[in-house]
């Protein structure tokens, strides 16, 4: 019987790479913590505190440039969906979201699109950077590499707490794993504003990794209707599974509907996200767990608002147009209707 969970674990990574014994206490916390919760904290995660340091200083500067610098990279110039929107621009749940955004994904180029490529395709193509702050750009990618390089080491960990072979999640982001950062800014609540941050809701991907600043906010379904605060907690990242790893293990991973109340008249908040998913091409298969494991699957708990599917880039673009209504309309009035 699982007991009620009042807050969300504290796990350290660097137990993986310690001892034998080390390392398999780190894997069944991860196992505990993926499977009950759906979210912890990660300490000791290996990325640069000095790194995370920099990149929410200049996060906070991109935020504070000049409303028509933030608005030279708005989103609606780019059918990548990458850019910046400000408050109330996204929609969860049919509500728009009170904060504002600054999305990028994998500085890749566009792929060549004829008749039958399927729509997913015109996601990939290259990022906007705003020319007022030209260190955005080197030291964003920079951390989307060392992200993506910690991130992929934690699924390893996660294929080897569920007993599958170490590489067992390899094929399905290749050598295009879908690395999508989210800048997060957050207003204090104002009149007529609402309290919705973001409304609740579930990742897609494999992982989200957020790295909040001292402001609350973020709060964890943990059981039906019953929300936990995810306060901050210093020199960690929150990191959260996504529907891919449910999708992937019949249910066994669990990914846990979460939602950001805005902070009071007058604060803010930053957080900044990571989310790692698989490459677009790929299908999710439905990995077979040991049968002591697969006993406790609880099958998928798709979201009936929001239902799955197994081809990675359908979903993914499926989020992306439901989120940005005006993005969708102006490159994917094709598909999107
Ligand atoms: O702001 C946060 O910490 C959470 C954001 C979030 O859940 C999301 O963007 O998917
Ligand atoms: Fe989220």
């Amino acid at each position: 019987m699982s007991q009620t969970v009042t807050s969300i674990p504290l796990i350290d990574f660097s137990q993986f790479s310690g001892s034998p014994d080390q390392r398999d206490a780190f894997l069944s916390q991860l196992r505990y913590a993926a499977r009950e919760i759906g979210f912890f904290y990660l300490k000791n995660h290996g990325v640069d505190a000095q790194l995370l340091r920099e990149v929410q200083r200049v996060s906070r500067e991109f935020f504070a440039l000049p409303e028509e610098e933030k608005l030279s990279v708005a989103m609606i110039h780019s059918s990548h969906f990458r850019g910046y929107n400000r408050a109330a621009s996204e929609i969860t749940r049919g509500q728009p979201d009170w904060r504002e955004q600054f999305d990028l994904g994998a500085e890749r180029q566009k792929l060549p699109v004829s008749d039958n490529t399927p729509a997913w395709a015109r996601l990939q193509g290259p990022n906007q950077w705003p020319a007022a702050l030209p260190e955005l750009r080197p030291l964003l990618l920079h951390w989307q590499q060392e992200m993506t390089a910690m991130s992929l080491r934690l699924l390893r960990a996660f294929a080897l707490a569920l007993r599958l072979p170490e590489d067992a999640f390899d094929a399905l982001y290749g050598e295009k794993p879908n690395e999508h950062i989210k800048l997060i800014r957050y207003p204090g609540r104002s009149e007529g504003s609402g309290n919705q941050g973001v409304g609740a809701h579930k990742d897609s991907g494999f992982l989200s990794f957020l790295l909040q600043d001292q402001q609350r906010g973020l709060q964890v379904e943990v059981e039906k209707n019953q929300w936990v605060d995810a306060l901050p907690v210093a020199d960690t990242l929150v990191v959260n599974i996504g529907e891919l790893l449910e999708l992937a293990t019949n249910g066994y991973l669990r990914a846990t509907v979460h939602r950001v109340v805005s902070p009071p008249a007058g604060a803010e908040r930053l957080s900044l996200a990571f989310f790692l998913g698989a490459q677009l091409d790929a299908v999710v298969p439905l990995f077979p767990l040991p049968e002591d494991l697969a006993k406790e699957a609880r099958g998928e708990a798709s979201d009936p608002l929001n239902p799955l599917f197994r081809d990675v880039g359908f979903d993914y673009l499926k989020g992306r147009l439901r989120s940005h209504p005006d993005v969708a309309q102006r490159y994917y009035a094709d598909i999107s209707g």
